[in-house]
């Protein structure tokens, strides 16, 4: 069987796409008893240079010249954008058309909707590419694990900011240098905001919640720091002790009957003896743990052309079975339930935390004085002489729930001559 599929994109990832759908068709072909051909692409500038493979079938600015295409049975939509992938995701599925994705922004604010027109319309859509790019974390939660009972995701879900850390941690390099860079070599979103404050990350989460707890949570009920802030300091201490900082990804059921989901995304210290502390540059891991199966890591790269184009091959090779089969029409996830947000006091963690005070007798006794009315204990501190007469006070600290750690922010911010300068979980 012949099918026809319809590109809008031609940069990193659909250049990717072109490429493994032309090198490797007779495999695709071997495996699936079906030959994928693209039909057409839609880009935005008509007038960019395109070379090589890319060359071998239509190319326009039109949507209608994919959407009206008889002979297109998949839309793969690699083009980023809001309002616009959803309009057109919206048309092929009314069309009847399948489709495959990368764009979490999206899937992560109105996958449900869409996910809803697909099932309605007997059509398949899929989205492996948008969570941790190459790593297969999503077919694998929505197959591999439908009889285990989920305590926690957590991980290293964005490509870029993991690059950065990386580089401003093992090569000195600066964090306006690793994030260029990163840019250049394709990792980053066409506006890297999202990737550094978090948002990125958080998109991805949402979409691994939804698949790993049955939950839709929206932006707003997550938190999320980004790696902005992190400081060449903040890398240096938190080594001394042992730890990297990452970005992480963590969603939790917390509470006694396992009620509530927290979700967070936040730089993180990791033990340099954790797996997680291992994944360096763009790549991306996923750690799972089940009540049966105990803890499973996903790695491998999670951004990039050829990683995240794989990702999308996935995906039309799954609908292309479906379609040898009869069998579209699936949502890829199915799992649904309700849990309640996690409260402050519910959020519990070892902290990290950097203050900086007036080098004078008795700051440091004020200091752990504060923390004791908090009902916050030290595991370790050490104390640093910094610039103008500071002190920079490290403090590692026992479990502490998000609610102590909101006394010492206001208690700290009331203080004079005492400055919070950061504060990190620490990640178990
Ligand atoms: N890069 C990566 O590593 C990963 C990316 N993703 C996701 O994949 C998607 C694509 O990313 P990436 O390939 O990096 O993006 P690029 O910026 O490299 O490419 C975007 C492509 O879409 C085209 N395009 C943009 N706007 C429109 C529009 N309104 N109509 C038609 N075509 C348009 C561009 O056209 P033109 O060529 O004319 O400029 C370009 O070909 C995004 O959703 C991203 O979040 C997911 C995982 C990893
Ligand atoms: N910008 C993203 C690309 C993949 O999703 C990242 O850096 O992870």
């Amino acid at each position: 069987m012949d099918i026809g599929i319809g590109l809008f994109g031609l940069g990193t990832v659909g250049r990717g796409v072109v490429k493994i759908l032309q090198e490797n068709a007779e495999q695709i072909t071997k495996r699936t008893g079906s030959r994928l051909i693209v039909k057409h692409a839609v880009i935005h500038n008509l007038t960019k240079e395109r070379t090589g493979f890319v060359k071998n079938f239509p190319i326009t600015n039109q949507a209608t010249d994919i959407l009206d295409n008889p002979d297109i049975q998949i839309v793969v939509e690699v083009m980023g954008t809001l309002d616009q992938a959803y309009d057109i995701i919206k048309r092929s599925l009314n069309a009847k058309k399948h489709v495959v994705t990368a764009n979490k922004d999206l899937i992560a604010s109105r996958g449900q909707e869409l996910v809803a027109i697909a099932e309605i319309n007997g059509v398949d859509l899929f989205f492996e590419a948008a969570v941790a790019g190459g790593v297969p974390i999503l077919r694998t939660l929505s197959t591999s694990f439908t009889a285990d009972e989920i305590s926690r995701v957590a991980g290293i879900i964005n490509g870029t900011s993991n690059f950065i850390l990386t580089q401003m941690a093992s090569n000195n390099l600066s964090y306006a240098d690793a994030l260029k860079l990163a840019q250049n070599k394709g990792f980053a979103e066409s506006d890297p905001t999202n990737d550094v404050e978090g948002f990125d990350a958080a998109y991805k989460l949402i979409i691994l919640s939804n698949f790993a707890f049955g939950v839709q949570p929206v932006l707003g009920d997550l938190s999320i720091t980004g790696i902005a802030n992190v400081t060449d300091a903040d890398i240096a201490d938190a080594n001394a002790f042992g730890y990297v900082i990452k970005l992480l990804g963590v969603a939790q059921v917390v509470g006694s009957a396992k009620e509530a989901i927290s979700i967070e995304v936040s730089p993180q210290l990791v033990p340099f003896t954790h797996p997680l502390a291992t994944v360096h540059n763009e790549n991306n891991a996923v750690l799972v743990n089940g009540e049966s199966v105990g803890e499973v890591m996903l790695y491998g790269p999670g951004a990039g052309e050829m990683p995240t184009a794989n990702s999308v091959l996935s995906d039309l090779t799954n609908v292309a079975t479906d379609l040898a089969l009869n069998t579209p029409g699936h949502p890829f996830n199915s799992f649904n339930q309700d849990l309640d947000l996690a409260k402050p006091s519910q959020r519990i963690a070892r902290r990290f935390i950097v203050v900086e005070v007036d080098d004078t007798p008795g700051a440091m006794y004020s200091v752990t004085g504060m923390f004791a009315a908090a009902k916050m204990s030290f595991t370790d501190l050490k104390q640093t002489p910094a610039a103008n007469g500071t002190a920079r006070l490290v403090a590692l600290t026992h479990p502490a729930s998000d609610a102590q750690l909101n006394v010492i922010r206001t208690t700290l911010r009331n203080a004079d001559g005492i400055n919070l300068a950061a504060e990190y979980k620490i990640f178990s």
